[in-house]
């Protein structure tokens, strides 16, 4: 293998919505390469995607798979990535590091929007990118409505490419319209070349037609031909398909079916032609053609065989095994297939592979050999959204707990935990209950450390409606000299968010200085616990008065007359329960819009304002209060409402007032 040249590597991430047929797509390219001789189904758990226990179980993509094959000169990595939103993390940090990505979809109008966050991300990143529009035999949409929709939420141009002979299980082949012949689907082989059907010439006339128009916005000389009639050379237009995939101008379109093969062998001909060789992905993230190595990860993942491993994607250089790369010594190098590993010595500009043991080197960082490189942008983890109280299973297990939910986080950076003091949990936090659940899956697979959840008690807080003046005293003979402390606290609430003060109003020395920590000290004991049994906040007490002993006085005894004066004072404070509220700023697509108003008013959110999102077109942003305690809910029902398009950013806001009738039930339950 030639390692110091880019020309002949492609790196592709396929991604898409959730179920679109990106595994599959993967097998089938897989398969028309002769990478695997035979190709499994998700169905099965035997596809090349299908690598570890949670996928398989759940017969969904839950991380990134990396794919090696070879075909006609050119090494294609492919990275497989979830189409799962609680997922996305992976995706994204997988997305930077390619050459181009291949969109999945489905062929259905109603359903296009699903793939909005994406092809923002890929136009925020400027990553070119194909879209394949799987499962054409199921499709009941005509294709142009299809295209409509998603041209409605892409800001590049789309291109389609093929016009699909037949439709839904009719279809049988399709019209290339760059060189306008047209084929039939061979089941198990190449498609055969057949005549244009007459039919179709129409149709695939105007097609082209359309093409021609796109690729003319950014060639005048194309424009020329077509404003003067005449037929531009196929050399010409496979030219412009080719650089203004490279500039990311434009989305070609493909179309098939990833079970069958069908449209698979087309699209691996684009993809080998036009996807952007390695060098040029480079350049276009400003990274200089010379120079010393330069890497990025784009995962981190502990494998049995291999201990830590850092999926990388090589930018510049090539790496040997044994090499020192940020101050650490590589030890393997490997190629991925699935769960296939293939030790390297030495790996170039373009691949994407696998590094050993790159100890205190995470996701997103930039490998540089030799002189020092800017880092390279990388994605921020997302906002956790979802969280979980868990603990082990077994009590013995405490003790490799924190290793081992540390080794959890480095592999999945939107993930992350807090050990709460309120309520002494450990929350995890993450994008959802299934993006939990599997990370408590490896918890218990990988490190053999079977977890126990559910959802987290709420940190409520309590505070006190009116202002009490009250007496304690301690007083406590055994003995030889006894305890005295005796104390007049006046207790009164404060506003919201100013927490606790405490003063003293002592003359005359009636509670001798030495002793006013102790009572200080008391209060705030008391403040621990409420009568409702929550810390108390936003609470102003002063000593204004009370009497000692000379023998028997002590800081301790003070402390208990001051815990004494609280108990019975808090009480009859009018004590009310607080819950905090965070603040959302939502983000919807303006058709879901009302519904999610609905939904954050159901769950006793409070609407601020909303407006269109400044980013996205027919997108809204809300800016809404919502009680802490409804936000693992509210994240489930806002994207079953959204098409799972719908998100949010968080932040802790305030406390407030548990309504009346509420409270009384959450008291009842305690
Ligand atoms: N009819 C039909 N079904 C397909 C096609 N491609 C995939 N499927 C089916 O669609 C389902 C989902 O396929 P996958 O390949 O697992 O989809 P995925 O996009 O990788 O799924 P996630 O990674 O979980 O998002 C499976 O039941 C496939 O058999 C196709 O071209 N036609």
């Amino acid at each position: 293998m030639n390692t110091s040249t880019s020309a002949h590597w492609r790196s592709i991430a396929i991604v898409g919505p959730y179920q679109s047929g990106k595994s599959t797509l993967l097998e089938s390219l897989l398969f028309v390469t002769g990478a695997i001789s035979r190709k499994g189904t998700v169905e099965d758990g035997n596809s090349v995607a299908d690598g570890t226990a949670e996928a398989r179980a759940r017969q969904m993509g839950v991380e990134v798979n990396a794919a090696f094959a070879e075909y006609q000169g050119v090494q294609l990595s492919f990275l497989d990535c979830p189409g799962s939103i609680e997922f996305a993390q992976e995706t994204w940090n997988a997305l930077i590091g390619v050459d181009a990505a291949l969109v999945v979809c489905e062929p259905e109008a109603t359903r296009a929007l699903i793939v909005a966050p994406l092809l923002k991300f890929l136009d925020d990143w400027q990553i070119p990118h194909v879209l394949f529009i799987n499962k054409m035999d199921r499709a009941s949409t005509p294709l142009k409505e299809v295209l409509a929709a998603l041209q409605s939420i892409s800001s590049r141009p789309l291109a389609l490419r093929q016009f699909p002979i037949g439709q839904g299980d009719r279809l049988s082949g399709f019209i290339d319209l760059v060189s306008e012949q047209a084929w039939q689907y061979h089941p198990g082989g190449p498609p055969d070349p057949i005549a244009l059907p007459e039919i179709y010439r129409s149709d695939e006339l105007a097609a082209r037609a359309e093409l021609l128009e796109v690729l003319a916005e950014f060639d005048d000389h194309l424009l020329e031909e077509l404003v003067e009639e005449i037929e531009p050379p196929e050399a010409e237009i496979r030219t412009d398909l080719k650089r203004d995939l490279e500039d990311d101008l434009i989305v070609p379109v493909f179309c098939g079916v990833a079970l069958r093969d069908f449209g698979v062998r087309p699209l691996l001909a684009a993809l080998l032609s036009e996807v952007p060789e390695a060098a040029c992905s480079a350049r276009h993230r400003g990274i200089a053609a010379e120079g010393p190595p330069v890497a990025q990860v784009l995962k981190t993942f502990y494998s049995p065989q291999s201990g830590k491993l850092s999926l990388v994607r090589i930018w510049r250089g090539v790496l040997a095994d044994g090499a020192q790369i940020n101050g650490a010594r590589l030890a393997g190098l490997y190629r991925l297939c699935g769960q296939q590993q293939t030790a390297l010595a030495a790996a170039g500009p373009g691949e994407i592979v696998a590094l050993g043991r790159l100890e205190g080197i995470k996701t997103g960082d930039t490998l540089a050999l030799g002189s020092q490189e800017t880092p390279l942008a990388s994605c921020a983890p997302l906002t956790p959204v979802f969280a979980l109280a868990i603990a082990p299973e077994k009590r013995a297990d405490e003790v490799k707990f924190s290793a081992a939910v540390a080794k959890l986080l480095e592999e999945d950076p939107s993930l992350s935990w807090q050990q709460n003091s309120g309520t002494r949990e450990v929350v995890l936090w993450g994008q959802g209950e299934i993006h939990l659940q599997v990370a408590l899956g490896r918890l218990r697979r990988k490190y053999n450390l079977p977890m126990q959840s559910h959802p987290p008690q709420v940190p409520y807080r309590e505070t006190i409606r009116r202002a009490w003046s009250s007496h304690g005293r301690y007083k406590h003979q055994t003995g030889g000299h006894g305890q005295f402390g005796d104390v007049y606290l006046d207790i009164r609430p404060l506003a919201r968010g100013e927490g606790f003060q405490f003063a003293e109003t002592i003359v005359g020395g009636v509670v001798p200085r030495q002793y006013v920590p102790g009572v200080e000290t008391g209060v705030r004991e008391a403040l621990e616990r409420g009568p409702l049994g929550y810390p108390v906040v936003d609470v102003a007490v002063t000593l204004t008065n009370g009497s000692y002993h000379t023998v028997d006085s002590s800081e301790q005894a003070f402390k208990q007359a001051a815990r004494i004066a609280m108990h019975e004072g808090l009480a009859r404070c009018e004590p009310v329960l607080l819950e905090p509220i965070v603040e959302l700023d939502v983000s919807v697509p303006v058709e879901f819009t009302a519904r999610a108003l609905r939904l954050l008013s159901g769950k006793r959110g409070q609407i601020l304002h909303y407006q269109g999102d400044g980013e996205r077109r027919e997108w809204d942003c809300v800016n809404a209060f919502l009680p802490l305690a409804q936000m693992n809910e509210f994240a489930i029902e806002l994207r079953s409402l959204s098409l799972g398009v719908g998100c949010f950013a968080w932040r802790p806001a305030h406390l407030q007032e548990v309504p009346e009738k509420l409270a009384e039930r959450l008291l009842a339950r305690t």
